[in-house]
């Protein structure tokens, strides 16, 4: 991979990471990687025109920001006809897709993983028109996690999203969602409180969303979590922490390949923690879709 391209979100996270792109470009420059260029983003899809302009011109792109960042240079990587590669320098609040893949922080142990060129072959998530890397969601978690304010992101970090998902919680508990959700033939309706889609285990910031989620398997993980008790959803909440929540009976957990999910609500939709469009919305999964490098 001799020819790089960064692309960084200035405005991501705590907005620390970012200060480490000058040294990351002299060691890569060291280690003989000629052409590097760095190119920060100055509004929303912006990283993701830049991934799609470039994708003939670079092997590899480096995406330095949140999931947000990430998921629009996986979208402009999906939409080119090269492919380039991606590495994740992550910058965000809550980057459950770097953490899942251990990428480290410091910059120093960053740039031998981009010079170990280590490949995996990751799948990628398909909802409607747009893919996701990580997860697909609606209801209750991802308006949570819309409502916290960038400002208090910035300043609280992840502390914010479950400070606000304390508040919303009750309020959000009475306010069901109707959907029809039909896969392999089978078709069922049903009251839930929120639905998650999951390319990972690692959601939210939860390390055990999905347990049995693995990236590059060809299937997706679909948590459909009904209107129950809230004792129930308490519970629920309680063992997704260390992933033993999959049997609850106020829980579908299903792995699919193609799938969709209809509703008569205005439900939006969260892909990789952007909004995403609305229901309806029909799933599927490219097996092996994206390069990633990782570490050894
Ligand atoms: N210069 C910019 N000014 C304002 N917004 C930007 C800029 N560049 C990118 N964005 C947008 O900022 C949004 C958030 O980006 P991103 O997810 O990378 O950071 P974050 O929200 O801090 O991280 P996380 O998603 O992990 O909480 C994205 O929708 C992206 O398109």
């Amino acid at each position: 991979m001799e020819k790089i391209q960064i692309i960084c979100n200035p405005n991501a996270g705590r907005q620390i990471v970012q200060k480490n792109i000058p040294k990351l470009v002299d060691c890569l420059k060291k280690n003989g990687k000629k052409d590097v260029d760095v190119v920060y983003t100055m509004e929303h899809l912006h990283a993701k025109k830049l991934a799609i302009e470039n994708s003939d011109r670079y092997d590899l792109m480096i995406a330095v920001g949140g999931d947000g960042t990430v998921n629009e240079v996986v979208n402009g990587i999906m939409e080119s006809d090269t492919k380039p590669a991606l590495a994740i320098y992550p910058a965000g609040t809550v980057n459950d897709f770097g953490n899942y893949l251990k990428i480290p922080r410091p910059i120093d142990d960053f740039s031998q993983m981009i010079l170990g060129e280590n490949i995996m072959k990751v799948d990628v998530g398909r909802g409607g028109e747009r893919y996701f890397l990580n997860v697909a969601a609606a209801g209750l978690l991802p308006e949570v996690a819309h409502k916290v304010s960038s400002e208090a992101k910035t300043v609280m970090g992840k502390f914010a999203y479950y400070i606000e998902g304390i508040r919303e919680f009750s309020k959000q508990m009475f306010k069901p969602i109707k959907i029809r959700f039909q896969t392999n033939g089978y078709e069922e309706e049903k009251e839930i409180l929120f639905f998650i889609i999951a390319n990972s285990p690692s959601v939210g910031g939860f390390k055990y969303m999905a347990p049995q989620a693995k990236i590059d398997d060809g299937q997706l993980d679909l948590l459909i979590v009904e209107h129950a008790h809230l004792k129930d959803i308490a519970t629920i909440f309680l063992k997704v922490l260390t992933g033993g929540h999959a049997n609850h009976p106020a829980l579908r957990y299903l792995q699919v390949q193609d799938f969709s999910i209809h509703s008569d609500d205005a439900v939006d939709l969260d892909l990789d923690g952007e909004l995403g469009g609305q229901l309806p919305s029909s799933f599927t999964v490219v097996k092996q879709g994206l390069d990633i490098v990782i570490p050894k």
